[in-house]
């Protein structure tokens, strides 16, 4: 029976879902103050943790962060209010599974939890790997779905430009460094890379490198043998050797800590490795390819990140547009997220209303491609005929449509207008061109809009 734990200040709400999830089948234990929370995370293996953001008494980021150092692998759910969507999407990037909006429906509910169960990692240690023996099953320490991936292309210029430089690099031996924002599909963009390359009849390991506690990382990345450490209870093979022959993706790479980032270094340079507790060196062969939804380039200014390991994991770079830099994609992005929805759930719902439609178009995305697929998949859950409706969408795309009843071209005047433009500037560094096709209007509207509104920039 899966073992949840609730963490929600709401006492009557927590109890409330506590005797829902029960009566589904499910063990689920409450608390209501982060420091008791702490008491049962510490000492109890969860299989999900479903914890409000907002706590009165504890920073709800913090919680996720302290969760995350003593049990990396407990997929982790928030629940936030409507207001509180930014702030669950950069909790995502740093390591949180997904995020609920509240009120949500017992069904919406389910499905978070159940996707959370389906896709926690397992514990299991990788069998050990080598050059000579190919295509054997891929492993990662990501949490994976089920069902075969397939890749999406994309018609907007950007994508194109995306699966050009793909093409480009997969051949050669070169160091990539991926980056984007979160959601945009960085280990997509990485796996497309390992498949058309000469390496792709040995192993893609995907290693989340914020998830991995600093104390780890050293056996994570270069395995173990037994009795080397407290805890090393079996010999473990570590990343790279898992990665011998193929390619190792370090997803979220700038989180690694010096001390790692020198260890790595040294087994890129000298392409060798030792286990932790051995003497025996091994050969590895392996190419590198990184993520970063964070500016490196910043980190290394400031000392946080090394020079001499930056330049050597970046010898081509690739940079992943966000849904709104291909907005043309939408509608086959949300077309390929139905068809898998449908697989998964065993539905078929046949496409989407034209006010579903409308209200996709007038979104922000915030979190990318994920946020669509995850959206798209609450939403077939919730259909009960063969078409997507809006009431099946959350309050945060509701509500970008709510306001905004107008077509773009009569980008009416209104806050919400103002709003658009603001997040449109920072999201693209001010830069007023790329602003301007973010909005999907000229940029002499955008300048007739910014002095319209006094917007001092
Ligand atoms: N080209 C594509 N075709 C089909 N699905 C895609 C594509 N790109 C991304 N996705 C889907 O979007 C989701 C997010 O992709 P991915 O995990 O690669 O993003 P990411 O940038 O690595 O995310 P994060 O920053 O959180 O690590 C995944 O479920 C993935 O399957």
């Amino acid at each position: 029976m899966p073992n949840i734990l609730i963490i929600e200040d709401d006492s009557a709400f927590c109890q409330m879902l506590q005797k829902f999830l029960i009566k589904r089948g499910y063990d689920a234990e409450i608390c209501y103050h982060a420091n008791d929370a702490k008491e049962k995370f510490n000492v109890t293996d969860f299989d999900v943790i479903l914890t409000d953001l907002r706590l009165p008494d504890y920073d709800g980021i913090q919680l996720l962060d302290d969760i995350k150092k003593v049990k990396p692998k407990t997929p982790v759910i928030l629940m936030t209010g409507y207001a509180e969507v930014g702030t669950a999407v950069k909790a995502m990037k740093q390591g949180a599974y997904d995020y609920i909006s509240k009120p949500f429906t017992p069904e919406e509910i389910i499905m978070v939890i159940e996707n959370a169960l389906r896709t926690k990692p397992s514990d299991e240690i990788h069998d050990t790997p080598s050059v000579q023996k190919p295509k054997q099953k891929n492993t990662t320490s990501k949490p994976k779905e089920n069902l075969p991936e397939k890749t999406i292309l994309g018609v907007s210029d950007a994508s194109k430009k995306l699966d050009d430089y793909i093409k480009l690099v997969a051949p050669t031996d070169m160091s990539v460094l991926i980056t984007g924002d979160s959601g945009t599909g960085k280990e997509v963009t990485a796996k497309a890379i390992h498949k058309n390359s000469k390496r792709k009849d040995y192993n893609f390991v995907a290693v989340d490198c914020g998830a991995i506690p600093k104390e780890l990382a050293t056996s994570e990345f270069f395995g173990h043998i037994k009795g080397s450490f407290t805890g090393a209870i079996e010999d473990k093979t570590g990343n790279f050797e898992a990665a011998n022959g193929g390619t190792l993706f370090l997803d979220e790479v700038g989180n690694l800590s010096y001390e790692n980032q020198i260890q790595l270094l040294r087994a890129l340079q000298e392409r060798k490795i030792k286990r932790v507790g051995s003497t025996k060196e091994i050969h590895v062969d392996v190419r590198i390819i990184t993520a970063t939804n964070e500016d490196l380039a910043l980190a290394v200014q400031k000392g946080s990140f090394r020079e001499d390991l930056y330049h050597r994991l970046n010898e081509f770079s690739i940079q992943i547009p966000s849904l709104e830099e291909r907005f043309e994609d939408l509608i086959l992005f949300a077309d390929h997220f139905l068809a898998k929805a449908n697989e998964n759930l065993n539905k078929e719902v046949h496409g989407f209303s034209a006010e579903v439609w409308e209200a996709f178009r007038q979104y922000h995305w915030p979190g990318n491609l994920r946020e669509l697929q995850n959206i798209v998949k609450r939403a077939v859950l919730l259909t009960v005929g063969d078409e997507v409706k809006i009431e099946t969408l959350p309050k945060e795309v509701l509500q970008s449509n709510y306001h905004n009843t107008t077509k773009p071209e009569n980008f009416s005047k209104s806050d919400f207008e103002k709003d658009r433009i603001i997040k449109a500037l920072k999201k693209t560094n001010f830069n007023k061109s790329k602003a301007a096709k973010l909005l999907q209007v000229t940029r002499k509207t955008l300048y007739n809009k910014i002095n319209h509104y006094n917007l001092d920039l």
